[in-house]
């Protein structure tokens, strides 16, 4: 061996230990030819103990017949081949060194899987390098979370946590152009707190609060997940109920009714009752728009008012 054949070695040696990337020489039969430090590091297994062995036989949870097929054009067509952590968080499981305040145990990898060719141009080898993106994963899930959460609370009314009005709309829009298309009934119901002034004036602003909040968790109890309930105003509430007929809509507003007209808010120990009352409006395949179709439950709202409130009717085009 010449001296500087010596040197170029011993370098490669250096490089293979000091580098932040895992490098692993894999044979055809996944039989490991080499294991750099970095590996050596995070798996706590040394070269000489892998050496020569099965890749499979160390890292049972490594889904054997998935990397095998992944590998295959490595071997067969010699391109390479990437493994990146949004498709699989990792391939090997090493521990993630970050603080144990961040949410991730484990190290996120990115891994590249590419041939090593002879000299008579076969591949008989691939290469790994296996990349901890820990940081970088970490982050972009970070962001993705915050951002449905954003989401979320671009749609949703703080105080009840149903839908805030804007988002109600406008799936009440894109519910009225699909049923405008199906034959399919469904019914729209607008409701409203009996004689919410004098609860504000009489137990204040915080008590009538209470009561939104309690009537927007009895509308959740009574209602399918299927259906679309809305925070409309101060002290009204919207809903869609999808697979609804009148007698059916009626049912479920006549059950909404009765349970806050059961209901008692305690609020500075002081007993707190009240009432809603309801418009019911079926879809009708005549109605020209969705605020038209949203018209009708008002207009039944209104004569539930003044009816004597208390009531939940049904929208009729001759009243
Ligand atoms: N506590 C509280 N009150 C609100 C909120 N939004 C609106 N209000 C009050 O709700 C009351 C609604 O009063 P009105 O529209 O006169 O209706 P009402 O007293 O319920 O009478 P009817 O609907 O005719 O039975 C007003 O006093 C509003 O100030 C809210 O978020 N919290």
């Amino acid at each position: 061996m010449t001296r500087n054949y010596a040197a170029a070695v011993n370098w490669q040696q250096e490089l293979l230990s000091s580098i932040e990337v895992g490098i692993v020489v894999l044979d055809e039969n996944f039989r490991v030819e080499v294991w750099n430090q970095f590996m050596e590091n995070h798996s706590d297994i040394r070269p000489a103990q892998i050496c020569g062995q099965s890749l499979f036989h160390h890292f049972d949870d490594i889904d054997e017949s998935w990397l095998r097929a992944k590998a295959e054009p490595v071997f067969n067509l010699q391109t390479p081949v990437f493994l990146i952590w949004e498709q699989r968080p990792y391939l090997f499981r090493f521990g993630s060194n970050r603080p144990i305040t961040s949410d991730s145990a484990c190290m996120y990898q990115n891994v590249t899987m590419f041939p090593l060719t002879c000299d008579n141009g076969q591949t008989k080898q691939l290469c790994m390098l296996v990349y901890d993106v820990t940081d970088q994963a970490l982050g972009k899930l970070r962001v993705e979370r915050l951002n449905e959460e954003l989401e979320y609370m671009s749609r949703v009314d703080g105080m009840t946590g149903l839908y805030n009005r804007r988002y109600w709309q406008e799936r009440f829009d894109s519910i009225f152009k699909l049923y405008k298309r199906r034959d399919a009934e469904v019914a729209a119901v607008m409701l409203d707190i009996d004689h919410f002034k004098k609860i504000n004036d009489t137990y204040g602003h915080q008590a009538g609060d209470k009561v939104i909040q309690t009537l927007a968790g009895l509308i959740n109890q009574c209602i399918r997940e299927t259906d679309l309930a809305g925070r409309y105003g101060g002290e009204e509430f919207a809903l869609v109920l999808p697979d609804a007929n009148a007698q059916q809509a009626h049912l479920v507003a006549e059950r909404i009714r009765l349970a806050a007209e059961a209901a008692t808010v305690l609020h500075d120990d002081q007993p707190i009752r009240f009432t809603v009352s309801l418009g019911l409006a079926p879809f009708d395949h005549e109605v020209t728009s969705a605020m038209a179709w949203l018209e009708q439950a008002d207009m039944a709202l209104y004569d539930a008012k003044a009816s004597g409130r208390n009531l939940a009717i049904v929208y009729n085009e001759e009243d």
